[in-house]
This record gives structure tokens, C-alpha cells and sequence, in this order.
């Protein structure tokens, strides 16, 4: 089932690590606990062709070792071509329905902003929805208003049996109030890519969503 792996969902191009390698990063996110993990490749200094394949070979590599979902941002074929887990689109990244037709049966996610993009990608076919900037993002220039936890909460009660995550400005700080209000994970460049230790970050997020997890089954038993 998807929805148990969208916990801890790091993002992660090789430009989001700062000064260190990117490779090092992924593996002790890995480490310490994220769930799945996207490829996305964007932004100043962005690779491709050969390059951005064997970098997404080895980021899937990594995440074959440690049992992990790898999902390729935008790029369908890229995808196909590392033999990706899954892909995720946005709105403007082509129709979901034709997604789902090429890839088959793997993983689709696709980003929503309101109730009638989640019934539309509930229809095409999504496994999960990914809704944000829940909070205030430094990682996406071309990022829609903050729009807080309460699509998250609507998308939840709307439509229970498709999983979605937060994403945008997310710590540990501050997950808990993401999954509170209905969310199955949180997605994660920066808190992790830009930790001093990622592996502790990744754990620490981790941590704070089964917190909520915990409470929220003690208050409904
Ligand atoms: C899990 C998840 N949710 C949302 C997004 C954003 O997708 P999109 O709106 O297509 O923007 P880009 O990431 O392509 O810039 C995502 N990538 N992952
Ligand atoms: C890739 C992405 N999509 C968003 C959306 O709102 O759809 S926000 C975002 C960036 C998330 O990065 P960080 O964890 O560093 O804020
Ligand atoms: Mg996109």
C-alpha cells in the first residue's frame, strides 16, 4: 500500500545538498528512516542527458538497497528509463490519464491545490496527492500561496481513500499539524537536504509524525 510509504517523502535534486554530495545525503536520509523518495531535478545548474541519468540510476540504486520507493519528478520518460517505482506530475505537467496509461501500474502522484483537482486526480488514476506550500518554501520560486493544513484536512474527509502529503516548509518542528489534519506524510527537500545531519533530520521528522500518529489513536480510542 502507498499510503505507508509516503511517511517521511524526501525530495532531492543534485543541486539541493549545498557543498556536499547529494549521493552522501540520499543515503543517510535513507538511513535514518525516510519512507520514499523523489527525484527532482530543477533549477540553477540543473543536470540532464547523461548526466541526470546516471545520477538517477544511483539515487535509485540507493533506494533499491535500503527498500525504498524511487519516484521521478515531471519526467515520464526518464522514469520509464530507470525503471522508476513511480512518477509525480503537477498541473501544468501534462494529463494525469495519459500518465497512468504509460506507466502502467506504477506509482502516480499527482499535486492538487483544491477539491475539484483531487476529484480529477482520483479519476485518472492517482495513488497519492501531494497539496502545498502548506507552509512558507525557499525551494520552489514558482510556488502557489501558503495555503496552511486545512486542503489537507478537505482532501482528507472528501476523499478518505486517497492518501496525500503536505508538502512545502516542512520540519520537524512542524509535521505534526500535517498529519494531524489528515495527511499520510510529509514531503521534505530542505529540513533534510540542508541538515548539518541529515540522517538525524530525516529521524527527527520521522519521530515527530508517529508522535501525531500515536496521539491521534489515543484520542479516538
Ligand atoms: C509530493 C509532491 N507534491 C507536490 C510536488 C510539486 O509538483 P509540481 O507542482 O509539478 O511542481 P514541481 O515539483 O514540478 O516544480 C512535488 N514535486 N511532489
Ligand atoms: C517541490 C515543491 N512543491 C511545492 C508545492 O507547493 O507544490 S512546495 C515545494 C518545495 C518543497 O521544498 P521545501 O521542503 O524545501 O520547502
Ligand atoms: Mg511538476
Amino acid at each position: 500500500m502507498i499510503r505507508e510509504k509516503l511517511g517521511v517523502y524526501f525530495i532531492m535534486g543534485s543541486r539541493n545538498a549545498g557543498e556536499r554530495d547529494p549521493l552522501e545525503v540520499l543515503e543517510e536520509a535513507l538511513k535514518g528512516g525516510i519512507t520514499c523518495f523523489q527525484l527532482r531535478e530543477k533549477g540553477p545548474g540543473a543536470i540532464e542527458g547523461r548526466e541526470l541519468r546516471a545520477f538517477g540510476e544511483a539515487c535509485r540504486d540507493l533506494c533499491r538497497a535500503y527498500g525504498v520507493p524511487f519516484i521521478v519528478n515531471d519526467d515520464v520518460r526518464l522514469a520509464l528509463e530507470l525503471g522508476a517505482d513511480g512518477v509525480h506530475i503537477g498541473q501544468d505537467d501534462g494529463d494525469a490519464g495519459e500518465v497512468r496509461r504509460l506507466i502502467g501500474d506504477r506509482i502516480l502522484g499527482v499535486s492538487v491545490h483544491n477539491l475539484d483537482e483531487v476529484r480529477e486526480a482520483a479519476a485518472a488514476g492517482a495513488d497519492y496527492v501531494g497539496i502545498g506550500p502548506v507552509y512558507q518554501t525557499t525551494s520552489k520560486p514558482d510556488a502557489r500561496p501558503v495555503c496552511g493544513t486545512l486542503p489537507l484536512r478537505e482532501a482528507a474527509e472528501a476523499f478518505p481513500e486517497l492518501p496525500s502529503v503536505g508538502i512545502g516548509g516542512i520540519t520537524a518542528a512542524n509535521a505534526g499539524p500535517v498529519i494531524a489534519s489528515g495527511a499520510s506524510g510529509v514531503s521534505v527537500i530542505t529540513a533534510i537536504s540542508l541538515a548539518d545531519d541529515p540522517e538525524r533530520a530525516a529521524r527527527e521528522i520521522r519521530m515527530a509524525i508517529e508522535e501525531t500518529i500515536r496521539r491521534r489513536r489515543r484520542a479516538v480510542t
